[in-house]
């Protein structure tokens, strides 16, 4: 059975002129790709299946991400139900120079394992330790109510 912390996976990507939207930061819609591939990678680790996205929500842009600076995507799995995975996503724009980092945009999403296209079922995901339990309680925090 897989802990939350083996799902933890940290990406970075260097925000060129091709990212860009118009105002010399990256294109939101080029952010949100970034998430979801890393996302997803998150989730397949707890499935130990192939996954696709179902739903992303609470989709934060809170600071630009200038062109030159490092995206630094951040995510991992907190929860499953029969075949879904839930997936916290943050990311921070990272000084190259300096390493210094401020959080810039983050989401929720709930991906779901598939065999030919069809649900299945994925493994129970447990909390082994502290690093499991901060990353787990830092998701939780800010959960969306789920329908
Ligand atoms: C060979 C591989 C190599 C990999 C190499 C590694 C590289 C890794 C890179 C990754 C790179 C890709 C990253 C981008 C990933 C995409 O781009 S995926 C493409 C975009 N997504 C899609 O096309 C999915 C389209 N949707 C579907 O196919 C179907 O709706 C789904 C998601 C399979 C669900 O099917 P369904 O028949 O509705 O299933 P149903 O039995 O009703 O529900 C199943 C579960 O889904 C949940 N669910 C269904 N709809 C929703 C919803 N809207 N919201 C929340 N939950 C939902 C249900 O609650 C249920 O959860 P559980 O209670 O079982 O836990």
């Amino acid at each position: 059975m897989p802990h939350i912390a083996d799902t933890h996976i940290v990406n970075r990507e260097r925000v060129q002129p091709t990212h860009a939207n118009n105002y010399e930061s990256a294109h939101g819609g080029i952010v949100m790709k970034w998430m979801d591939e890393i996302g997803a990678m998150s989730a397949m680790r707890a499935a130990e299946e192939t996954c696709v996205t179902a739903q992303m929500s609470r989709v934060d842009f809170e600071r630009p991400i200038p062109i030159g600076d490092t995206a630094l995507v951040e995510s991992w799995a907190y929860a499953t139900g029969r075949t879904s995975v839930r997936v916290r996503i943050e990311v921070s724009r990272e000084n190259p120079r300096t390493g210094e980092t401020e959080e810039t945009t983050s989401a929720y999403a709930t991906f779901v394992a598939v065999e030919d296209g069809t649900p299945v079922p994925v493994p129970e995901l447990t909390v082994h330790g502290e690093k499991c339990k901060e990353l787990r309680d830092r998701a939780l925090a800010e959960e969306p109510e789920r329908e």
